[in-house]
């Protein structure tokens, strides 16, 4: 058993974010919906249920599977982050647990996210070549183990790679059921805060399990701060914890806990206005079609307020990379003593020709453009070669088979 240490297990994966032309403002690209969740909320179902809802009103989405230790997926991908990397050769080769195993996984398929996004970008507008009819719904099932995708640097990656191309919602599916009492209930919403924090996408709240418990309650809490008080108040875990330092004079919500779920649902007034919530079960269907009133409503909030600042960033970045190449150029020259007025054209002829400061200049300029996406193109031109001829043919099915062949071979 190896125990070599895996591509970016610490640092995230081993390439810089792709750049991606701009387009999630394009009102005809279709919508990205990401499906997270605690474990257990209902997030593979929840997602075979909107996928055979696409199916019966003849839309079908693109489907892409990023669990790579699911043992069954009880719908069809078109891209698989299994058939691409083998989750317990991870585990084994590279000595890990299973969630570094699953982060290690991440790394290495969000290494190659381009080449996702480019063929969901081919798959989404109509094609008459290849007789597709383009998608209005990419759907993306996450791992179990929610932190291991939403603070990882892969899973970062593969969310602003997604949103770069497409307007990107967060589904945050909760098990209703399990967040019936108020504790759970704000625990649950300080970690949809955190997560609309750290992913800044619009995001719609899931209530799942509704055949086992309304979410009439949830909603109520969010809107009518009034009512949580209420609920707190009868809630008698909440006055267990830190009662006697307020006297325990037996008033209900006395304890620090209720005092701070208090504050906190006053805090969370804010954050809850910009949500949406729907309730839906994914074991009958009901409440699909407000999910996907929900989905048109962030789609257009996204296309007005996220996709503009996306812009601004990335120009920003872009911006920022065009001066320190010049800055580095600048060195460059400094350190080779080729500044302009100290080499002059013809004024020594062994030192350099006219024109040379140029030829400099371009092979730095293409060396740094280059180093800049891909560090390791040289190794991989090969690679490349293959995954390219593969795309020139037109079977997409084909295509996907091939990258994911393409993408584990690149692993090994
Ligand atoms: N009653 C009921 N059960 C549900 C519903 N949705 C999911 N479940 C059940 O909840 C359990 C977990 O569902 P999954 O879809 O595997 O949850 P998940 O979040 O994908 O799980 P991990 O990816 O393993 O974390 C399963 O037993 C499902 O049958 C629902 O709407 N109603």
């Amino acid at each position: 058993m190896s125990s070599s240490t895996p591509p970016g297990a610490d640092d995230g994966p081993p390439t810089s974010a792709p750049s991606i032309a701009p387009s999630s403002s394009d009102p005809k690209q279709p919508v990205a919906i990401i499906c997270l969740g605690m474990a257990g909320s209902g997030k593979t179902t929840f997602v075979q249920r909107i996928n055979a809802h696409l199916h019966t009103k003849k839309k079908p989405p693109y489907v892409i599977n990023l669990d790579p230790a699911v043992l069954n997926v009880p719908f069809d991908s078109n891209i698989d982050i299994r058939d691409s990397i083998k989750y317990k050769e991870v585990m084994s080769q590279y000595n890990l647990g299973p969630n570094g195993a699953i982060m290690t996984s991440l790394n290495l398929f969000a290494t190659k996210i381009d080449q996702v996004v480019s063929l969901c970008e081919k798959r989404a507008l109509p094609s008459p070549e290849t007789g597709s009819k383009g998608v209005d719904h990419i759907l993306v099932d996450t791992p179990g183990q929610i932190e291991v995708f939403l603070w990882s640097a892969s899973g970062q990656i593969i969310l602003e790679s997604l949103a770069s191309s497409f307007p990107t919602v967060i589904a945050y599916v909760i098990d209703t059921p399990r967040t019936s009492s108020t504790s759970t209930f704000m625990s649950n919403m300080l970690y949809a805060c955190s997560i609309l924090y750290k992913t800044k996408l619009p995001m719609i709240l899931v209530f799942n399990k509704t055949d086992v418990q309304s979410a009439d309650f949830a909603k109520e809490w969010m809107t009518d701060y009034e009512s949580f008080s209420e609920a707190l108040n009868n809630d008698p875990h909440n006055t267990q914890f830190g009662a006697q330092d307020s006297g325990d004079d037996g008033l209900a919500g006395s304890g620090y806990m209720g005092s701070l779920l208090n504050s906190m649902s006053l805090m969370l007034e804010e954050f809850y206005s910009h949500l949406s919530v729907v309730g839906v079960s994914s074991m009958t269907g009901q409440g699909v079609d407000e999910f996907f009133e929900a989905v048109k409503v962030k789609a257009e909030e996204f296309r007005r307020d996220y996709a503009p600042e996306l812009e601004r960033k990335r120009k920003e970045a872009g911006e920022q990379k065009e001066k320190r190449r010049e800055k580095e150029v600048d060195k460059l020259m400094k350190g080779m003593n080729l500044e302009k007025d100290k080499n002059k054209p013809g004024e020594d002829d062994e030192e350099g020709e006219p024109g040379d400061e140029i030829e400099i200049l371009s092979s730095v300029d293409s060396d740094e453009g280059e180093g800049m996406e891909d560090d390791d193109d040289g190794d991989e031109d090969g690679l490349q070669a293959r995954y390219q001829e593969q795309l020139g043919k037109n079977d997409t099915l084909a295509e996907e088979a091939s990258f994911a062949k393409y993408i584990y071979s690149s692993q090994r």
